[in-house]
């Protein structure tokens, strides 16, 4: 079996400590080296109980500690291309949240300097991809019996936006995920960007544009829409239907347990990304594992975290402005595929 892959966890907060908690406790082969959140308390907190684990306030000694042969990145996106440029000057893998860096120029950075490398070290934390209903969406879609697809209708709704969460970020952050999901689940850039604003609900905090609604264009002509409301108060819902030349197919429905009595029937709603995606992190993260202690990187890459951005990007531009932007991708190094699969 190896020695376990030692951890450097760089960002303690939500996202972070979940994962600390996952390759502590349910990752084989990965253990936690160190933690490092400039928040020490919180690196603390979240290295509670772990033999052997570094806690430091700053994310570059966390590589340096003893031990740490692989990084996950779970800070703020602000943060990432440093943390990103630091693991690969120390030939680290590494597996980064999304958005793997939020403004294009910085994600172009990124690829430039894994390209001069020759050799991936980065995966990003499109954890969409490990979800069971996405995989069997993707499979149909690839098997071809319904044909070509023609449209995808996407829903997207959190429960609440944290604190100071932009109008921007409901397009950089959240529709993030359907930018990645709908370029994996097509296998073809996204060309096109249009964003209409219904009313906003009186329940998003003043001034926050929300819900939005997105349509994405793509290389073949197929359309995708996003419906992205991230202070919906009821539930985190992400649903996808396919729509194809000889049939659709749609996931998102909630499978949870019903609960049936006199007076009618009770379905669960998840109440956040870590309860509707646990399954799909974990898959992640052990297929990351597992990749980097045989010697390779796999899942979406920095061309994917790069294409995500510059979407993104023209998203907002299109929410500004209000008409239809064009997206535009630099020139691809050969290390990547067009869409990683
Ligand atoms: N894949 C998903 O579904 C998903 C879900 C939630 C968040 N995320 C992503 O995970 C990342 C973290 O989000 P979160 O919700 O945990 O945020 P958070 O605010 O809860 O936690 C971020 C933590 O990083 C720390 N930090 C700040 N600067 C740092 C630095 N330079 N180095 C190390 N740590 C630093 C902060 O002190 C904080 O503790 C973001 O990129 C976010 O987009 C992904
Ligand atoms: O950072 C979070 C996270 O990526 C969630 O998966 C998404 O549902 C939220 O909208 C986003 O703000």
């Amino acid at each position: 079996m190896g020695e376990p892959l030692g951890v450097a966890v760089l960002g303690a907060g939500n996202m972070g400590a979940d994962h600390v908690r996952r390759l502590d406790r349910v990752v084989s082969g990965a253990r936690v080296a160190a933690v490092a959140d400039p928040d020490i308390e919180r690196a603390r907190a979240a290295g509670a109980g772990i033999a052997g684990v570094r806690v430091h306030p700053d994310p570059e000694a966390a590589l340096d500690a003893p031990g740490v042969a692989a990084v996950l990145i779970a800070s703020p996106g602000p943060a990432h291309e440093a943390a990103l440029l630091a693991a690969f000057a120390r030939d680290l893998p590494v597996l980064c949240e999304k958005p793997m860096v939020p403004d294009s120029a910085g994600a172009l950075r990124i690829v430039a300097a894994e390209a001069r490398l020759g050799r991936r070290l980065a995966q990003i934390g499109f954890m969409r991809r490990y979800d069971a209903e996405y995989r069997r969406l993707k499979a149909l879609l690839d098997g071809g019996s319904l044909g070509r697809p023609l449209m995808l209708h996407c829903v997207h709704r959190n429960v609440s936006s944290p604190p100071g969460f932009t109008s921007a970020q409901l397009i950089n952050s959240s529709v993030s995920h359907e930018i990645d999901a709908a370029r994996w689940l097509l296998g073809e850039e996204l060309t096109a960007v249009t964003v209409r604003r219904p009313v906003s609900s009186g329940g998003a905090p003043e001034g926050l544009i929300d819900p939005q609604f997105v349509l994405f264009e793509t290389e073949r002509g197929a359309l995708v829409d996003v419906e992205v409301f991230v202070n919906c108060g009821f539930g985190y819902q992400v649903r996808c239907e396919a729509v194809c030349e000889a049939g659709g197919a749609r996931i998102g429905e909630e499978h949870t347990l019903v609960v049936t009595r006199a007076d009618g029937a009770r379905q669960e709603v998840a109440p956040d990304h870590l309860v509707r995606f646990a399954d799909a992190y974990d898959r992640e993260v052990q297929d990351w594992v597992d990749a980097v202690r045989a010697g390779r990187v796999t899942g979406p890459s920095a061309w994917d975290g790069y294409a995500a951005a510059v979407v993104a990007e023209a998203g907002v531009r299109a929410l500004e402005g209000g008409g239809r932007v064009a997206v535009g991708l630099a020139p691809r190094p050969d290390l990547y595929a067009t869409v990683s699969r």
